[in-house]
């Protein structure tokens, strides 16, 4: 059964049309990864799904009820981590509870011990435990965006939506905070969302893929199906050499301990 349903969605800015009669469906749990070029409307595609655009058509249901403002079991990841420089890793984390608890309460720390359990909790999920108390200004790129998944995941979300996650870090820290999401969205069962613009990152983590171009959803397909075919029909001419090997060095999180075509639906 889909968990998430996406039913002809388009979104217009003015002339522009970002997304147009975009539809799927996916259930729960699922590892999906939104590929296309710049201006294909991947971010307008998330932003859409998390309630922070309304679509211009079309709706939005996750767990049968519409999505029309943003809501706690949906959390989002950006691209820029959005933490707290000053702030330990712990904090950062902590404040991912801000929803729930409220701003004056987050700001404070005045959470009980379950709320600052899973705060570690979290932290130990992307593997910063023993960084906790690390302030984050101190922290390179990819360990702040380790601290911005540990946010989301206090937030106790079953939906968790990447707007390209690794955009601004360098290869290896990119696989390196890819394979702590993958990891994250498994341990803890939750239907994932990630746009990206590196194909070779998404084929070694991605599961389930979807493919935009001009607004319009061009591929949706597992593992087996994103052929280079289908990368050159998005991506145009961009050099595909390399993609199709497996990476060496870290594997947490890639998807060889996942089906790589569409489980059966029960
Ligand atoms: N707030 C906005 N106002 C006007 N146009 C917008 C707005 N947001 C997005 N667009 C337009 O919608 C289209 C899709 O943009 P979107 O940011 O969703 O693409 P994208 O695939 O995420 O691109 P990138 O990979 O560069 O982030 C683009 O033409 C963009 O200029």
């Amino acid at each position: 059964m889909s968990y998430l349903k996406v039913d002809g969605i388009t979104k217009r800015f003015g002339d522009v049309v970002a997304l147009n009669d975009v539809s799927f469906e996916v259930p729960a749990g699922e590892f999906v990864i939104v590929l296309g070029v710049s201006g294909s409307g991947k971010s307008t595609l998330l932003r859409t799904m998390s309630g922070l655009l309304s679509p211009t058509e079309g709706e939005i249901q996750i767990d049968g009820q519409p999505m029309i403002t943003p809501r706690p079991e949906v959390a989002m990841i950006f691209q820029q981590h959005n933490i707290i420089d000053d702030m330990s890793a712990y904090s950062n984390a902590l404040s991912g509870g801000i929803n729930e608890f409220g701003f004056l309460s987050s700001v404070l720390q005045l959470q009980d011990e379950s709320e600052k359990h899973r705060a570690l909790d979290a932290l130990d999920t992307v593997g910063l435990l023993s960084e906790a108390e690390q302030k984050a200004r101190r922290m390179s790129g990819g360990q702040q965006q380790r601290v911005g998944i540990a946010r989301a995941l206090v937030q106790r979300p079953n939906v968790l939506l990447a707007d390209e996650p690794v955009a601004s870090l360098d290869p290896g820290s990119a696989q390196d905070v890819m394979g702590y999401l993958r990891s994250a969205s498994k341990e803890r069962d939750l239907t994932t969302f990630c746009s990206l613009h590196q194909v070779n990152i998404a084929r070694k983590f991605g599961h389930r893929f979807i493919g935009l171009r001009n607004g319009k959803k061009v591929f949706d397909g597992y593992r087996d199906e994103l052929t280079i075919d289908v990368i050159d029909d998005l991506y145009g001419d961009i050099d595909t050499e390399g993609m199709f090997v497996s990476g060496s060095g870290d594997t947490r999180g890639t998807v060889d301990d996942a089906p790589t075509t569409q489980p059966e639906q029960s």
